[in-house]
């Protein structure tokens, strides 16, 4: 090894000095074809050594996994298809268990590059906060801005629970659930729940601590919504007016007509009061969730006792779409907009149509202010 440091600081054109005197001390003059030899020796055998350790170093390094996140999400749609069959839920199922465990990774420091052992991290619980309402409001939106959220892990599917599968049992629930670490929310979303009779006693039967999130429109607007919804699966659906009233002559709204019925709000706010006080409950605007998604996100983590962390600094208003999007996510290579479902266009309507309506909802609009507290505008 004295020859491997000479040799080496020779090299280097360091203590050249330094190596003649070692020399001199030593008298290796008469071993000098050896010592050649040997100092070779000893240098490739350094080298293969230095090579292997740098490679292996880098065998250990994390792989590009953000890539390969931005590649499924686009294959994922964040739309979530409002009336998902079971056999859908199961399929989309298998692909969100994708999609977490890529999400782990990007909302982490990750430990290592295998993706199936960091989604083993943390239990299934039952959620602590649901959105429960309302079809059309902006929930899907409201959902995928509170997952940028590191403490927040959600579904990405509607489970359905409490009103369609509420037979397949609890467990079957809870194992739809993402795995949560200590001081991480479990969430879900199904706007259904807002007009399902039996969800409050249901839910209230898991925990009367749940946090329950509606985000209110417009009804008269989120009828036209829900009506362009089914008009897209169904072209041939009646016009809107046949399906609102009963009698056009008379002006008689149908309120058996689902679209009509979910607007009023204040009759299904009651069921929940029933169970729920109103400090387990938070109303999000769906209409300052477009115009202001990071003033209207600052209450909803407020509610849920979260630190602030998505902010302004999240979204950016799309021309094209118009619609906030949020900017480059963490670990994605470009930007995200809801899907197509989200944000569509509404055919036209006859103003004396929604001028009706409108006025049909008023006193249940009233109500509702009254009872949340909070004026929402629509009048
Ligand atoms: N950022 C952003 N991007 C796109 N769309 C947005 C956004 N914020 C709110 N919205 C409004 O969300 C409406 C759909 O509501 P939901 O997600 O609750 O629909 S659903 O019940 O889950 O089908 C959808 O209704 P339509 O405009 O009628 O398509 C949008 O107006």
């Amino acid at each position: 090894m004295w020859h491997v440091s000479c040799v080496v600081s020779s090299c280097s054109g360091v203590q050249l000095m330094g190596c003649s005197k070692w020399r001199a001390a030593f008298n290796f003059g008469h071993l000098r074809v050896q010592s050649k030899l040997s100092v070779f020796l000893t240098m490739i055998i350094l080298f293969t050594y230095l090579f292997y350790s740098l490679n292996g170093y880098c065998d250990s390094l994390p792989r590009p996994v953000y890539d390969q996140k931005s590649n499924l999400q686009n294959q994922i749609p964040i739309d979530d298809g409002h009336e998902a069959s079971a056999q859908q839920l199961g399929a989309y199922n298998a692909s969100r268990v994708v999609r977490e465990q890529l999400s782990d990774l990007s909302h982490r420091d990750a430990p290592s590059s295998n993706i199936s052992i960091a989604n083993n991290f943390g239990s299934k619980k039952f959620p602590q906060a649901i959105i429960i309402g309302v079809k059309k409001g902006g929930t899907r939106a409201l959902l995928e801005f509170l997952r940028i959220h590191p403490d927040v892990r959600a579904v990405g599917s509607e489970p359905h629970f409490f009103d369609r599968f509420y037979d397949k049992g609890l467990d079957w629930y809870r194992n739809l659930m993402p795995r949560t670490l200590e001081g991480q929310i479990t969430m879900e979303k199904t706007p259904s729940y807002f007009i399902t009779k039996e969800a409050p006693r249901r839910v209230f039967s898991i925990s009367r601590h749940t946090k329950l999130i509606v985000v209110v429109r417009d009804p008269v607007t989120r009828a036209v919504s829900d009506y362009t919804q089914t008009l897209s699966k169904s072209p041939g659906l009646p016009s809107f007016q046949n399906l609102a009233f009963r009698n056009a002559t008379t002006g008689l709204i149908d309120t058996s007509w689902s679209a009509v019925r979910i607007g009023i709000y204040a009759k299904h706010l009651e069921n929940w009061l029933r169970f729920f006080p109103l400090s387990r409950l938070l109303f999000v605007s769906g209409e300052r969730l477009v115009t202001d998604p990071a003033g209207e996100m600052g209450r909803v983590q407020d509610f849920l006792g979260l630190k602030r962390v998505v902010t302004d600094k999240h979204f950016y208003f799309n021309q094209t779409k118009g619609f906030p999007c949020l900017k480059k996510p963490e670990g994605s290579s470009r930007p995200r907009c809801l899907g197509k479902s989200k944000g569509r266009p509404h055919p036209q309507i006859p103003s004396d149509v929604l001028h009706r309506l409108r006025n049909f909802y008023r006193p249940f609009n009233l109500k509702f202010y009254q009872m949340t507290g909070h004026n929402f505008g629509w009048d």
